[in-house]
């Protein structure tokens, strides 16, 4: 069974009077242990797609089943259930919480789950350390640069290990090197875990490892390559 999939997907945003299609008619099936990018020009509605999958907004048109439950027919409190429970997010708002520091917010997702206090935070520490952020633990996100904020945002997807990562230009404002370890690290977790990963990008090195990239433009799938 597909983990992903969209069929005739339309979004159309309205707002002062206008109205955007952002995605005119969008057909996409991810497999499960999938490492897939979305490419595209800006506007060309990788972020809307993003957004349809992950159930935090729905289609104008069309339908998105995730793990074979059509998003349309949860409510929206189940909808977040099943963020929860399944989907890694990395947006580019990284929607970290002011109040709680980088390790509480690496481990919030799983305090939300209800996992023991010991467990969450060993898994938030080595998540964090993985993306070089082993001394940045008991910081604020106020104390922390926007490229560490977004490593936080990104450990909190990852140490959550959910079935699926759907990341918006993870990469974007990462030095070389703390790029080189995030890519490294979601390589692992679909390597071995088997964790399936979409995200948007325009990184060079990360499309490196891709093994298929889905063309956007003009809200419309262009094209696409697997290797
Ligand atoms: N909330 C919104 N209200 C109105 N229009 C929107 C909204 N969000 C996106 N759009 C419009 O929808 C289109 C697709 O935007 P989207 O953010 O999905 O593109 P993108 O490919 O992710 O771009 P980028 O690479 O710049 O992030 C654009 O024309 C954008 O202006």
């Amino acid at each position: 069974m597909p983990i992903i999939e969209a069929k005739g997907v339309r979004k159309v945003y309205r707002g002062d009077g206008v109205a955007t299609e952002a995605l005119r008619g969008v057909d996409l099936v991810v497999e499960a242990g999938e490492f897939a990018a979305l490419v595209g020009p800006s506007g060309s509605g990788k972020s809307t797609l993003l957004h349809l999958l992950a159930g935090l907004d729905l289609p104008t048109e069309g339908e998105v089943w995730v793990g074979g439950v059509p998003l349309s027919r949860l409510s929206r409190g189940e909808r977040a259930r099943f963020r929860l429970e399944r989907v890694g997010l990395v947006f580019q708002a990284y929607n970290l919480l002011p109040v709680l520091t980088a390790l509480e917010n690496a481990a919030f997702v799983l305090e939300l789950r209800g996992l023991p206090r010991s467990e969450r935070e060993r898994r938030a520490r080595e998540a964090l350390a993985a993306l070089g952020l082993e001394d940045k633990v008991g910081r604020f996100p106020r104390q922390l640069s926007g490229g560490e904020q977004q490593r936080v945002a990104v450990a909190r997807a990852l140490a959550a290990e959910p079935l699926i990562v759907l990341a918006d230009e993870p990469t974007a404002n990462l030095d070389s090197q703390n790029g080189l370890a995030l890519i490294e690290r979601m390589k692992a977790l679909n390597e071995e875990k088997g964790v399936t990963f979409l995200f948007s990008t325009h990184d060079p090195r990360l499309l490196e490892h891709v093994k298929r990239i889905v063309r956007l433009e003009d809200g419309r799938i262009v094209g696409e390559e697997r290797r």
